[in-house]
């Protein structure tokens, strides 16, 4: 399994520090998917990219993120990068990455890139054979990525993603321009995953995609993880009243947006950063609240089974 204690991430910028990432605590375990939500920009790419040591110079990591149980354990903050590069990326975690489409080189063939990264990890997987598993003909794989559909882009990212046979799934934002079907399409290719055995680290801002493959949630706002829990349970009774307001948002419940904006992460408050935005806020909340009960929040809603 993967276990992050206290993950924290840092940014230098000019004139001060983006906190990305405020110490978060999660497992992600074999066949099953958590999936990672909050609003654009509170730190769930960060978090991902953090895992596979992809972030760039001026970022700072702290705690830890042990992947155990498949091989020799490995702490991916501290491992040089070499391991990573050579041991971990695409073999134990595979990454499909948010815009699948600009993440391939623009001059290079489908075809040309997927069996370069074959190569690379030394597998004798054939990438028509690979591709034909997610739903793409072998022709296809002769395009040049802005001669793919974001759909067929999406596709061609899960084929490289998964080449290695990791064990581990990170897959960030894998809906985003994606209509109805084909997102329905892509969570069903998430939930095989995790039925193989594979864990699956699902990032979106996409509650309804979320609700239809994950096991798990962790809601993140302003750089924490501000719920945990089941998914039945967090959907059904959210306990953090961001969460009760995100599922509010839905044009399929209230669609009732949560008024205000999320405070910038170069300035975050002591206490709760949702605070401004709360209905529940009182003085308490000038406090940074602890995590318990699946919540960090001085005013948790109540819930039957809390
Ligand atoms: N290299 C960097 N230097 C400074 N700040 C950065 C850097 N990379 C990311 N950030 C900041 O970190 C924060 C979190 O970004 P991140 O991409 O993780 O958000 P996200 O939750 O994935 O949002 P989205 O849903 O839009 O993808 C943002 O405020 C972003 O501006
Ligand atoms: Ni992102």
């Amino acid at each position: 399994m993967l276990r992050a204690e206290g993950l924290t991430v840092t940014f230098r910028v000019p004139g001060g520090t983006v906190r990305a990432v405020s110490d978060a605590n999660f497992t992600v375990r074999p066949g099953r998917c958590l999936a990672l939500v909050g609003e654009s920009g509170c730190g769930k790419s960060v978090l991902a990219h953090a895992l596979l040591g992809l972030l760039p110079g001026n970022a700072t990591v702290s705690g830890a993120a042990w992947l155990e149980g498949d091989g020799e354990p490995v702490e991916l903050l501290s491992a040089p990068p070499a391991v990573l590069a050579g041991r971990v990326r695409g073999r134990r975690i595979g990454l499909i990455p948010q815009s699948p489409a600009t993440h391939l080189t623009p001059v290079r063939t489908a075809r040309a890139q997927l069996t370069e990264a074959l190569r690379e990890l030394g597998s004798a997987q054939r990438a028509d054979d690979l591709v034909l598993r997610y739903g793409l003909r072998p022709a296809d794989l002769d395009r040049y990525p802005h001669e793919l559909s974001g759909g067929m882009a999406q596709r061609v990212a899960n084929a490289m993603a998964l080449a290695g046979d990791p064990w581990l799934v990170l897959a960030d934002e894998p809906t985003s321009g994606l209509d109805r079907p084909l997102v329905e399409k892509a969570m069903g290719t998430l939930r095989e995953l995790c039925d193989e055995g594979r864990a699956v680290l699902l990032i979106t801002h996409d509650l309804r995609a979320a609700e239809q493959v994950a096991d798990d949630i962790a809601v993140m706002y302003a750089s924490r993880l501000v719920e945990q829990g089941p998914a039945a349970r967090v959907f059904a009774r959210p306990r953090h009243p961001y969460t009760a307001g995100l599922l509010a948002a839905q044009p399929d419940r209230e669609f009732a947006p949560i008024p205000g904006l999320p405070p910038e992460l170069t300035r975050l408050p002591e206490g709760c950063a949702f605070r401004p935005r709360c209905p529940r806020a009182d003085d308490a909340c000038a406090a940074p609240p602890a995590f318990g009960g699946g919540v960090a929040c001085h005013h948790p809603l109540e819930t039957a089974d809390a």
